[in-house]
């Protein structure tokens, strides 16, 4: 029978992950870091391990949130941020990138408050995701930083998928693959 899963190790869990086709061509395997209490403690535990020392951790909302949170309690930080990806009422005078994504081949936006942004400047920051894929969302939490004034000291995630796996300029705990679907099947 046609294997639906793909069961790995991450930090000592094992997760069996819905494989999922998102094109013709193509088909994932779906890691949801949200609601697993327990992946978000062992692996925040061991990625602190690897990322070298900064000022700020930073992620962009969803599914990075749990993460960086517990990564800070670990590294006892007493504040990272979380970049929107919209303009919301509480941010006065937002500080807003906007990214050209080439896989969505749309703008996206990442937002901060003007406050934060202004802690960012001439700090290390360590971008921090659940997972690395096309690296567009890394790239344009680079493009955050930067713009912020900020000095991109690490870019931190649990899983690299597919290709972002041969990266030198990332950190993470493990890799998994993304699977061709051939036109027979
Ligand atoms: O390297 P990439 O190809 O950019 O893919 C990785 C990103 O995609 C996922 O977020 P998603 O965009 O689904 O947003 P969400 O966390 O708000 O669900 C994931 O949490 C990473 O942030």
């Amino acid at each position: 029978m046609e294997n639906k899963y793909y069961e790995m190790n991450i930090a000592g869990c094992i997760r069996r992950l819905p494989r999922i086709r998102i094109t013709d061509s193509m088909e994932i395997a779906s890691f949801v870091l949200l609601g697993d209490a327990e992946l978000v403690v062992k692996a925040a535990a061991e990625l602190v391990k690897k990322v070298p020392e900064v000022d700020y951790l930073i992620t962009a909302e969803a599914k990075g949130i749990p993460l960086i949170q517990e990564m800070a309690r670990i590294l006892d930080m007493k504040r990272y941020f979380v970049a929107r990806k919209s303009v919301k009422p509480y941010m006065i005078d937002p500080f807003v990138t906007e990214v050209y994504s080439i896989t969505t081949q749309k703008k996206q936006i990442l937002c901060l408050d003007r406050e934060e942004s202004n802690m960012i400047r001439g700090k290390k920051i360590l971008i921090v995701d659940d997972v690395i894929s096309t690296g567009e969302s890394l790239k344009a939490m680079e493009s955050l930083v930067e713009k912020a004034g900020g000095k991109v000291a690490g870019k931190a995630a649990i899983l690299a998928e597919g290709d972002a796996a041969k990266r030198k300029d990332i950190i993470y705990l493990e890799s998994f693959p993304v699977f061709p679907v051939t036109a027979s099947r």
